[in-house]
């Protein structure tokens, strides 16, 4: 049996591939960032050929740099930015327009009018895909394509034209592209597209109707762990693809959150904190979705509540690379450690609309409570306060919807190495944060599903094992004060309501 796992991380900043070892410890690593592309205020996009190019880049270093060969690798499993639209042509592998980022917001007029078109408004769709209406999810995204790309709409209904969320753009070009590549995606991919019923596991012809999207062109729908088939390209010649998984369903496997109760939040470019709820489909009733969280080979679906929020990590590179205040991420937490406390300020990064709890596609950025006293010290506690408070909007929602108050929180992603935000977290949510030792655990997780579908590790508790806290922060605010900023928090986001007309 080869020696490692490795997995594909196609993320909303960057490209990574990292391999692993069975005891989930890094074996080598190489990542490459792409470019945001802003075509107008709330648009997002990315160049699909400048991903599939980066993709072949960081698998073929982290071999060079871990000295591996294809045979030292038992599988690979990818994980990937979820909801983010693409189209491509069958015969020339060529997109026929850029990907649409989840974060876009072009989508907005028709979330009014899809909800206005029904009594139920922004949930018309909630009860088969457990999503409301937002400019989030990928079924609007590519209507709008449908609609708007000259001749996509004819090439879809004869089969030529291709969708895919960026698991499926990846596979199919590994698997060989115009040569016989695999059109597929998994179970938590198709969860976010609003297409799919999470009780059928199928794309929904009332959906796909509702929508205008033609089925011919859709992704086969398949579990989360298997051997999908072999990688063609010349960077990893013959290995299979095991495991595909939307990177925050990647990051709670990658956690080993496996029994229903327990939660993982990642902070990255946004927030999403997902709980598993087993085999049962959990509706939510306070602004959370309900998702399919993973389903391994021969295994029931599970599924998850999510809170989702678009922007954290992104509002330290807007203060980055926007206003010039910090020169690298990592410098916010010496600027905001200059200063005692925010100074009076709050900053709601509605950059994207509201996503959850609230789902106010109308919702704008807004920094509230400026006087001349308040320096970029404040702002930058400012900011990194925004992550924490909206994580506990969404940890309080959660704990409403699921009828359980969660005992600890466990963390990942790029922001959690910044100490002075994890124990703000742990302060305002008046609970435990527990840092891992591997943070690393999206790319784990789809690891975790690769190696699972080929015997390379042999059952959950062989994953279980490799689960160990790092460091743990708990809560040394008192009452008074948390709720003090609580209440500014909170006045704050009311402010960032109904702006965009
Ligand atoms: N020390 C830090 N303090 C706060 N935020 C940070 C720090 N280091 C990185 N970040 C933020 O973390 C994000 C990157 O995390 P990552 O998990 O790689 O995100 P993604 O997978 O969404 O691309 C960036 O948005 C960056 O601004
Ligand atoms: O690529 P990330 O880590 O920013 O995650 C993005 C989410 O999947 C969006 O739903």
């Amino acid at each position: 049996m080869p020696t490692y796992v490795a997995a594909i991380d196609q993320g909303t900043t960057s490209t990574r591939c990292i391999v692993f070892d069975r005891q989930g410890q890094i074996i080598s690593q190489a990542q490459k960032e792409h470019k945001q592309i802003y075509p107008q205020p709330g648009w997002v996009e990315h160049d699909p050929e400048e991903i599939w190019k980066n993709t072949l880049e960081v698998v073929a270093l982290a071999r060079i740099k871990g000295k591996l060969s294809t045979a030292d690798i038992a599988a690979v499993g990818i994980t990937n930015q979820r909801e983010t639209a693409v189209v491509w042509n069958r015969k020339t592998g060529k997109p026929y327009y850029n990907a649409i980022v989840w974060q876009d917001m072009r989508t907005a007029d028709l979330v009014a009018r899809f909800a206005a078109d029904s009594p139920a408004g922004q949930d018309r769709f909630r009860e088969k895909t457990g999503l409301p209406l937002a400019t989030y999810f990928s079924g609007l995204k590519l209507k709008w394509l449908l609609d708007n790309v000259p001749g996509l709409r004819e090439d879809a209904e004869g089969g030529d034209a291709l969708f895919g969320n960026m698991d499926s753009f990846v596979v199919w070009n590994l698997t060989g592209g115009p040569n016989g590549g695999l059109h597929l995606t998994d179970v938590t991919n198709a969860s976010r597209t609003q297409l799919m019923d999470l009780r059928t596991l199928d794309w929904d012809n009332d959906l796909l109707e509702a929508f205008g999207v033609p089925r011919t062109m859709l992704p086969q729908i398949r579990p989360s762990s298997e051997v999908y088939g072999t990688v063609q390209s010349e960077v990893l010649p013959g290995v299979p693809i095991a495991g595909i998984l939307g990177d925050q369903q990647a990051a709670l496997v990658g956690q080993t959150c496996f029994e229903p109760g327990q939660a993982k939040n990642t902070y990255g470019t946004g927030c999403f904190l997902l709980m598993n709820t087993g085999t049962e489909l959990r509706p939510s009733t306070c602004g959370l979705l309900t998702t399919v969280a993973y389903q391994f080979q021969n295994e029931p679906v599970h599924y998850a509540l999510e809170g989702s929020v678009a922007i954290t990590g992104a509002l330290v590179q807007w203060l980055r690379d926007n206003l010039g205040i910090i020169k690298k991420s990592t410098d916010i937490e010496s600027l905001a450690r200059s200063v005692d406390d925010n100074g009076g300020t709050y900053f709601v990064p509605a950059f994207s609309g509201l996503y959850a709890p609230h789902w106010k596609s109308d919702a704008r950025g807004v920094i509230a409570g400026l006087t001349r006293f308040v320096t970029k010290g404040h702002l930058a506690r400012a900011v990194l306060e925004a992550t924490a408070y909206q994580t506990v909007d969404v940890v309080r929602a959660m704990e409403q919807d699921a009828g359980v108050s969660l005992r600890s929180l466990r963390v990942d992603g790029g922001m959690v190495i910044n100490s002075l935000l994890m124990q703000f977290q742990a302060d305002v949510l008046n609970g435990p944060v527990v840092c891992p030792r591997m943070t690393e655990t999206t790319a784990l997780g789809a690891a975790y599903a690769a190696g699972l579908a080929v015997g390379y590790y042999k059952n959950l508790d062989d994953l279980r094992q490799n689960w160990g806290v790092a460091r743990t922060y708990e809560s040394t605010m008192d009452d008074a004060q948390r709720a003090k900023l609580m209440r500014g928090w909170q006045k704050a986001i009311e402010r960032s309501f109904g702006w965009e007309e």
